[in-house]
C-alpha cells in the first residue's frame, strides 16, 4: 500500500506545492500551523479539490494526473475521509449514515456491512438514532465507521478530535489508535497539535505555508528540528543566532553565552536551539556550558511551570533574551526552595543546530 502525492495548487494569496510518499503502517502525521494547507492536501487526495497540476497515485492507481488528464471522481477513489466536524447527515439514522457510501452493494450485503462496523465501533443499540441524539464521542465513532465501511485504501483524518472535550479526547484517541492498528491501508492524520501527532504517528511531515519543511521519523524531527519553523512547530521556543569564536566554541549571540561543542558543526549552521524541557540546573558553574543566571519570570500551567531565565553574559551584564525552562510543578517547588544561585546547563547533547 503506497500513496504518492506530488501536487501544486494555486489559490488567491496561497500556493500549495508539496510532494511526499507514504506507506501502510502507523499514520503519517501532517503537522502545520492554521492555514498552512493541511486540509487542502487531504481534499486534493480525496478528489474534493482539483490541484492546478501534479500527480496522485494510490497503489499504482493514478487518481490524478494533470498531464494525462486523469481525474478519478471522489467516490471511486477508495478514500475514507474523517472530517473535523464529522459531517454526519442529520436527517439520516446512524445505520443510514454508515450505509450511505456503500452504493454498489445489494441491500443484504449493505446491511451486513453496516452491522459489522456498528459492532466494530461499539455502536450497538444506536442504529436507529439520529446524530443529534448521540454524544460527541458516539458521533465520532459513527464517522469512523462510515469512513472505514467503504474499505478505503487510504484513510484521511482531518483533526478528528477537535470537537471533543479533553476527557473524551483521551478515550477516543485510544480507540482510534486501536482501530488504526488493525487497518490495512495507508492513513494520514492532520493536526496542529504536536502532542497528538507525536502520540499517534511514527512519521511526520511539517508543513509551513503550503510547503513541506521537514519529513521523517518523528523522533528525529522533534529532537533535531532542521529549521526554526520546524522547531517552533515542534514545541521549541529557545533559539539564538550563533557565531564561531574558535574551534569548538560558538557565541550564542542572543542568549549571551559561549557554548562548547565537541561534535563538528557544519558551516551552514546559523542558529542553535534547546527545548524548554531540556534545560537543566547544576550545583555550581563547573563543567561545559553551565552559566550563571537568574529567574526573571514564571508562568504556571496545570502540570508544568515555565520559568524564564536570563543568563549572566561574559561581560557580567544580564542577557535581555530569556530562555524558557519547562519543569514539572513538583520539581519547581523543590528547586525554588533550595536554590539561591542559578547555574543553568545547556548540555551539548540537548542542543540542536539549524540552518
Ligand atoms: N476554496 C478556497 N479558495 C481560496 N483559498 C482557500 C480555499 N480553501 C482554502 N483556502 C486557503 O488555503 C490556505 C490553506 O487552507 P487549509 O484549510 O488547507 O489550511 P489548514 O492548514 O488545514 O488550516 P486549519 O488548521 O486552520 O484547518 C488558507 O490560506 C486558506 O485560506
Amino acid at each position: 500500500m503506497k500513496l504518492s502525492v506530488n501536487i501544486h495548487k494555486e489559490l488567491t494569496g496561497f500556493t500549495l506545492k508539496t510532494s511526499f510518499e507514504t506507506m501502510e503502517g502507523s499514520p503519517l502525521g501532517l503537522l502545520g500551523a492554521s492555514g498552512s494547507g493541511k486540509s487542502m492536501i487531504l481534499r486534493c487526495i480525496a478528489g474534493l479539490e482539483t490541484p492546478t497540476n501534479g500527480r496522485i497515485v494510490l497503489n499504482e492507481r493514478v487518481l490524478f494526473d494533470s498531464e494525462e488528464k486523469i481525474d478519478i471522481p471522489s467516490r471511486k477513489r477508495k478514500v475514507g475521509f474523517l472530517f473535523q466536524n464529522y459531517a454526519l447527515f442529520p436527517h439520516m439514522t446512524i445505520a443510514e449514515n454508515i450505509a450511505f457510501a456503500l452504493g454498489d452493494l445489494t441491500k443484504k450485503q449493505r446491511s451486513e456491512k453496516v452491522k459489522e462496523y456498528i459492532t466494530m465501533m461499539k455502536l450497538q443499540g444506536l442504529e436507529e438514532r439520529y446524530p443529534s441524539q448521540l454524544s460527541g464521542g458516539q458521533q465520532q465513532r459513527v464517522a469512523i465507521a462510515r469512513a472505514l465501511a467503504i474499505e478505503p485504501e487510504v484513510l484521511l483524518l482531518d483533526e478528528p478530535f477537535s470537537a471533543l472535550d479533553n476527557h473524551l479526547k483521551g478515550q477516543i484517541e485510544k480507540q482510534l489508535i486501536e482501530t488504526l492498528a488493525s487497518y490495512k491501508g495507508t492513513s494520514i492524520f492532520v493536526s496542529h497539535n504536536m502532542e497528538e501527532v507525536y502520540r499517534i504517528c511514527d512519521n511526520v511531515i511539517i508543513l509551513s505555508e503550503g510547503k513541506v519543511e521537514a519529513y521523517g521519523k518523528k523522533g528525529e524531527i522533534f529532537e533535531n528540528p532542521p529549521t526554526i519553523k520546524v522547531a517552533q512547530l515542534t514545541g521549541c521556543s529557545n533559539f539564538s543566532r550563533i557565531q564561531p569564536v574558535a574551534t569548538g566554541v560558538f557565541e550564542a549571540v542572543d542568549w549571551g553565552c559561549r557554548l562548547k561543542v565537541e561534535k563538528p558543526v557544519p558551516e551552514s549552521v546559523t542558529y542553535v536551539g534547546i527545548k524548554p524541557s531540556n534545560i537543566d540546573l547544576r550545583r555550581n558553574v563547573q563543567g561545559d556550558n553551565v552559566f550563571e543566571g537568574s529567574v526573571v519570570g514564571l508562568n504556571e500551567g496545570l502540570q508544568t511551570v515555565t520559568v524564564y531565565l536570563s543568563l549572566k553574559k561574559f561581560d557580567g551584564k544580564s542577557s535581555s533574551h530569556y530562555l524558557q525552562w519547562e519543569v514539572s510543578k513538583e520539581k519547581w517547588a523543590r528547586v525554588e526552595k533550595q536554590t539561591t544561585s542559578w547555574f543553568i546547563c545547556l548540555d551539548e547533547g540537548k542542543l540542536f543546530f539549524m540552518e
